[in-house]
């Protein structure tokens, strides 16, 4: 656990914190009642139902979401299928790739995902943890063990160097330093790989696996083309998706921090790999100073932020182009927004062991909790990847072609078949042999131009020919040319910046927000932000006559029309105690009615902290209606 404090500067309790969430059902564990009872496996973990101020809130966030990404920038939103064919993924890479490396407690039979088991041990052995303590570690007691676990701590929790460790690595970690479950220190098996995404079958006759999608990315790919005619052939232009993830976690072991289902926002922007990836609207973020965890400084074995502006940023080469600057700069304004502390908030760079083999660069929005430094939102140049092995694979082109502005003339080999020589030849193979031969680079073509001339026919790797892949093709079937071809049109593979996350700011939200009373440490506040508020306004009544339940009827339903979500507090506790009460679900703003009320209209509008309200002026409009909302006149 990470020693963070809370708004105001107290220890933040952990404990305190998620009972507050969970008794104001803000969330709660699923199959609660099945669990307690005993009757569900612990593999069940890592699932979670929202009550009715987490779906509020939730789809508040989501709100701002759509306004400040796909409305802001014009964005394609779709909406694609969870389930998704074996093929897809397997393309993709997610089927052989997808993976985590995992232990077994070899006692208990706990299944422990291996990075993390060897990260939590070496830092609460650091921490004097004595239940971190493996044999060999009590054996040497304050000597090399010691110093091995901080040379390590720092090598992997700083540089990241495990996130990318193989089995094999992580293995000999685990000897050497006599890593063990910390729950009961029972010691775990070799690291075997596990890989995370959840398999079904379509139909009743499963013979067609599928997947649930870990990452809502590729339905995004695959409808490329068809986006790009939507728009109008224009590019660069986004989609986005906000959608259901699932992953096979192996120990979801930190709340709503790492689940098994959850929400994703991602966005992909498609854009020309040439002029380097220059974004139009960068002047409006240029400005913004962001705190920087570059890959040079974790390098160096540091975590010191350095501050700059992104344009500083982009100029250094330190963020890799204008446009993963510029969607780090509305990431970096959308979390404000919403009430992330900015004082805990910092952009990491992938180190090149963690980022995948095709990625530019990658950025990841990391907030503070009581975790530690959190992955929220990922932002990656995923390059030409995706669009390029799903094209490859089918077949369908997933390319821009743009008119050019000036005819470009190129001298090209190219590949002439007779065809009508070709198919008699090669009959049931015809079409593959077409493939690979125009499949041919120009300095292939070259080399094999001249090995046809001199040995009158050449040889060619054919995959799924029989015998070896391989087929002899004489020159009376083929030649090569060297032509000078006009191209009035440019092909190209956009090139695609992800940013992607959301499911983890809201939980990391809520720790920033939280704070206690001095004299109330029990019960907190949630210091939520107007906007993302789920119920922006208390009622409180200071009496329960009838004429006040009139007065209270209308205020709520009028505030209701308004799509102002409010709440009633009537119960006899005193206005303090409902107010301190009621600050635990996040509500900003309150309305005491009182006998004034009844007499002249009158109202007192109590707002919980001092705070600027986003959007003034349409918070200004409300309060000078107010009355008018509780006026008798208004009545039906
Ligand atoms: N198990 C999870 N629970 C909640 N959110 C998740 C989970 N896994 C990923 N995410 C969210 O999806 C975003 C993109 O996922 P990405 O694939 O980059 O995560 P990751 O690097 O695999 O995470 P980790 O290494 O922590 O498992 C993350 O920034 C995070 O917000």
């Amino acid at each position: 656990m990470s020693d963070t404090k809370t708004l105001t500067g107290d220890p933040f309790i952990r404990g305190l914190f998620e009972s507050l969430l969970k008794r104001r059902l803000f969330y709660t564990e699923a199959f609660e009642i099945y669990r307690t009872s005993g009757s569900l496996h612990s593999d069940s973990r890592g699932l979670f139902d929202y009550g009715p101020p987490g779906c509020a809130l939730q789809s508040n966030i989501f709100e701002v979401w759509r306004r400040h990404f796909v409305l802001e920038e014009d964005m394609l939103e779709v909406d694609c299928t969870i389930l998704t064919p074996e093929e897809v993924f397997k393309t993709s890479g997610h089927v052989d790739k997808f993976e985590d490396w995992m232990c077994k407690d070899s006692k208990s039979g706990d299944f422990l995902r291996a990075n993390h088991l060897i990260e939590n041990v070496l830092e609460a052995r650091l921490k004097g943890d004595k239940t971190a303590r493996g044999v060999a570690v009590d054996d040497t007691e304050k000597g090399d063990a010691k110093v091995d676990a901080k040379k390590e701590k720092r090598k992997i929790k700083d540089i990241k160097a495990i996130d990318n460790y193989d089995g094999t690595e992580l293995g000999e970690l685990i000897e050497r330093l006599d890593i063990r479950n910390l729950d009961g220190n029972n010691k775990v098996s070799p690291p075997v790989p596990f890989n995370l995404i959840f398999k079904t079958t379509l139909g009743p006759n499963s013979a067609s696996p599928a997947y649930l999608r870990p990452e809502t990315a590729q339905g995004q790919f695959l409808n490329f083309k068809k986006l790009l005619d939507y728009n109008q052939n224009t590019m660069p232009f986004a989609s986005a998706s906000i959608g259901k993830s699932f992953r096979n976690e192996i120990s979801p072991r930190s709340g709503l921090l790492r689940v098994r289902e959850f929400l994703m926002a991602e966005i992909e922007h498609f854009v020309d790999p040439e002029g380097g990836k220059k974004h139009q609207r960068f002047n409006e973020v240029n400005n913004i100073q962001l705190n920087l965890l570059d890959r040079a400084t974790q390098l160096s074995g540091k975590t010191d932020l350095r501050n700059m502006t992104l344009e500083q940023a982009v100029e250094k080469k330190i963020v890799d182009n204008e446009t993963l600057g510029y969607f780090l700069g509305r990431i970096y304004l959308f979390l404000l927004y919403i009430g992330v502390d900015k004082s805990k908030l910092r952009f990491r760079q992938h180190m090149a062991n963690e980022m995948a083999h095709y990625a530019a660069d990658c950025w990841d929005a990391e907030l503070l909790t009581s975790y530690g430094w959190i992955e929220c939102v990922g932002c990656a140049d995923r390059s030409a990847y995706d669009l390029t092995v799903h094209s490859k694979k089918t077949g369908g082109s997933l390319i821009v072609r743009e008119p050019r502005l000036e005819p470009l003339k190129i001298e090209e080999w190219q590949v002439d078949i007779n065809k009508a020589k070709f198919g008699p030849t090669f009959r049931k193979d015809e079409k593959s042999v077409e493939a690979a031969l125009q499949a041919l680079g120009q300095t292939q073509r070259e080399e094999l131009s001249e090995v046809l001339k001199e040995n009158g026919h050449i040889t060619i790797q054919v995959p799924g020919t029989l015998p070896d892949d391989k087929i002899d093709v004489s020159k009376e079937l083929v030649s090569f040319e060297k032509r000078t071809i006009v191209q009035n049109t440019r092909d190209y593979t956009p090139n695609v910046i992800e940013p992607s996350g959301i499911g983890r700011i809201l939980y990391s939200l809520l720790e920033h927000v939280y704070w206690h009373r001095p004299d109330d440490v029990a019960r907190g506040v949630l210091s939520l932000p107007l906007f993302v508020a789920p119920t922006k306004v208390l009622i409180v009544p200071l009496s329960n006559h009838q004429t006040f339940i009139l007065v209270i009827r209308r205020v709520s339903q009028r505030l209701r029309q308004f799509g102002i979500s409010c709440r009633v507090d009537d119960s006899g506790a005193s206005i303090g105690k409902r107010y301190a009460r009621n600050d635990e679900l996040g509500i900003p703003l309150g309305i005491t009615i009182d006998f004034d009320t009844i007499k002249d209209d009158s109202i007192t509008l109590r707002e919980r902290q001092h705070e600027t309200i986003d959007n003034q002026e349409v918070w200004d409009d409300i309060f000078k209606r107010l009355p008018e909302f509780i006026s008798q006149e208004g009545d039906d």
